[in-house]
């Protein structure tokens, strides 16, 4: 795969070719090459068609920014911003002062970082909720989102130079000129440090050096292999659902138990169908950029779909073993029917988006099923906390 890789990001980054990306944004029928030296299938067009490059400001408005050309943002350093004399009222400085907040909440993905906190929440009520007291849930909430948060802007600071080569990454604060590296270090440290102490002293070691080695895993394995292989998805997806175990470790349970490896598997076969949907969206960025997914590698979304298909029953099915063996035990009840119907009619959207995306692979095939990524795993994470409770 990791030649593959290179090979197509070569094709889009070379001076004859380009990836053609009006032709893909409803890709019924694309236009297409074979490559001579390995029989893979590119997207491309002539340089003769391409288009002028345009040079959007940097937004963060995903809708306007989906495989748009490529910008050269126009960094304007905190410094020059605050030396202008129009910037001097208050009304300015409280703008400002929104602004840095606001640039800090950005740096840490805020909002993967909350959806991580729903899956530490379940999976510390499947293991035993009755072991934690308020201020145990606490320091458990702020251990891991501090830990998180520290992961994503690690993340950022690592890939601030080619974040500014995509549209949808390049307004974040490092790339956008808005955070400098050094304060956005300090505050990768400071999380992550005050992450792990409390985690460690509130929640115990085991959670604690879950957090550490899954911090570990997503920037320094993960965060490098994006550029060299579209296996990074599969490291990325154990990255993100490791967290499972930080909850159910500091509720009592132990690596070991079957119900803790159901959730780690509902968590990382859910990340299939969920990054396939933006594989595909923001392929044109990716490829561009210099990033290597499935959805570059193999442009026609074929094996993008693929994995979404088979992501999606192995989440179901892990959702399904939870609901009969609920604590590790063959459980046969009236509960294990029941769990078993909700969790297949939980997770069904996203298998039914799946296949629709596999039968036409578009933007509209793959944003409804980014959209349903993000409410199926919530849905399901219910019903087996559920059935674990009962
Ligand atoms: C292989 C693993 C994963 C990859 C590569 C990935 C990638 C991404 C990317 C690139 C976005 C931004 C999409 C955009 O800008 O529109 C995103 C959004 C998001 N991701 Fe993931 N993600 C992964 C796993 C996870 C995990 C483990 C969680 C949490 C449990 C998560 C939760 C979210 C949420 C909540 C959003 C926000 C969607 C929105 O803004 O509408 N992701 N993901
Ligand atoms: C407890 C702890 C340390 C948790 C951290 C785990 C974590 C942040 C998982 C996120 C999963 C993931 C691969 C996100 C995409 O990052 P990306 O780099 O592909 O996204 P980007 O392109 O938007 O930067």
């Amino acid at each position: 795969m990791a030649s593959d890789c290179r090979e197509t990001l070569e094709i889009v980054a070379g001076s004859g070719l380009s990836l053609d990306d009006g032709s893909l944004q409803n890709s019924g029928s694309l236009p297409r090459t074979r490559s001579a030296a390995s029989g893979s299938t590119a997207v491309l067009e002539p340089s003769s068609r391409m288009k002028p490059v345009s040079r959007p400001r940097p937004s963060t408005d995903r809708a306007s920014t989906l495989n748009d050309e490529i910008p050269v943002p126009e960094a304007t350093p905190k410094s020059q911003a605050s030396d202008a004399p129009s910037d001097a009222s208050p009304a300015a400085a409280t703008r400002a002062d929104r602004g840095v907040f606001a640039d800090v909440i950005e740096l840490t993905k805020p909002r993967i970082v909350t959806m991580i906190l729903v899956t530490t929440v379940a999976s510390a009520l499947i293991a035993g909720s009755a072991t934690l007291t308020l201020v145990d849930w606490f320091w458990l909430m702020i251990g891991t989102a501090l830990i998180a948060g520290s992961a994503g802007a690690a993340n950022q600071v690592w890939e601030c130079q080619i974040d500014r080569n995509m549209p949808r990454t390049a307004n974040r604060p490092v790339p956008g000129g808005r955070m400098s590296y050094a304060v956005a270090f300090g505050l990768t440290a400071a999380s992550g440090i005050a992450g792990g102490a409390i985690l460690w002293l509130g929640s115990g070691p085991i959670p604690a050096s879950v957090g550490i080695a899954t911090w570990l895993l997503y920037v320094l394995v993960y965060t490098p292999m994006k550029t060299r292989t579209a296996w990074n998805t599969t490291v990325g997806a154990i990255a993100g659902a490791l967290p499972v175990f930080i909850g159910y470790t500091a509720a009592g349970g132990t690596l070991t138990e079957l119900p803790g490896w159901m959730l780690f598997g509902v968590l990382a076969c859910w990340q299939y169908p969920h990054f396939m949907a933006i594989a595909w969206l923001y392929r044109i960025q990716y490829a561009k950029a210099g990033f290597c997914m499935t959805t570059t590698v193999e442009p026609t979304g074929r094996h993008a779909a693929w994995q979404s298909i088979l992501g999606s029953v192995a989440l179901a099915i892990c959702g399904v073993v939870l609901a009969w063996f609920p604590n590790g035990q063959w459980v046969a009840s009236a509960a294990s029917v029941l769990a078993t119907v909700l969790i297949l009619a939980a997770s069904w959207p996203l298998l039914r988006a799946s296949l629709n995306f596999r039968a036409n692979p578009n933007d509209t095939t793959a944003r409804k099923m980014l959209r349903w990524s993000l409410v199926v795993l919530p849905a399901v994470l219910l019903v087996m906390t559920l059935r674990a409770s009962l």
